[in-house]
């Protein structure tokens, strides 16, 4: 069974919103773009909005897709519906006391993410 995850790139002045993972879920102790699981009959865009608000405190108020990402980990495969949130209300933050951080583009390599969001990563360092 593939899980589908909506993810956002929450970009603001070449700066990068990301959150990190907590240890006792799936890669925990990675950092994410904050997002989480498309539920049945729901459309990624609108998981998107969804899962923003409730972890990040955020409305989306435009998003483009970016990249959908296919990658089979050893105990579960994902599709990653990467979006970036290119405009939103609210002031992004941990709202369920996850620990986030305010990123500069030119220094994302220096976090740690899942093995699925390296072409992300990539993409992100090379604009
Ligand atoms: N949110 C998010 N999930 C990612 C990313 N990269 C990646 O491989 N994943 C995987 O996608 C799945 C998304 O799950 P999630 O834990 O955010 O889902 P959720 O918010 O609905 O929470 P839940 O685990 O409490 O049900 C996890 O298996 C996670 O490891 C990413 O950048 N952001
Ligand atoms: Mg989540």
């Amino acid at each position: 069974m593939v899980i589908s995850v909506a993810a956002g790139i929450i970009m603001r002045d070449e700066q990068v919103f990301i959150a990190l993972r907590s240890q006792d879920k799936h890669q925990g102790g990675c950092w994410e773009f904050p997002g989480g699981k498309v539920e049945q009959e729901e459309a990624p865009s609108a998981a998107l909005a969804r899962e923003l608000a409730e972890e990040c405190g955020i409305q989306v108020q435009e998003s483009t897709p970016f990249q959908l990402i296919r990658h089979d980990y050893s105990d579960k495969s994902v599709e990653l519906h990467f979006f970036k949130v290119t405009d939103f209300a609210g002031e992004p933050h941990g709202k369920e006391g996850q620990e986030v951080a305010w990123v500069p583009l030119s220094e994302l390599a220096h976090y740690t993410f899942p093995e699925a969001n390296v072409p992300i990563v990539e993409a992100l360092l090379k604009r």
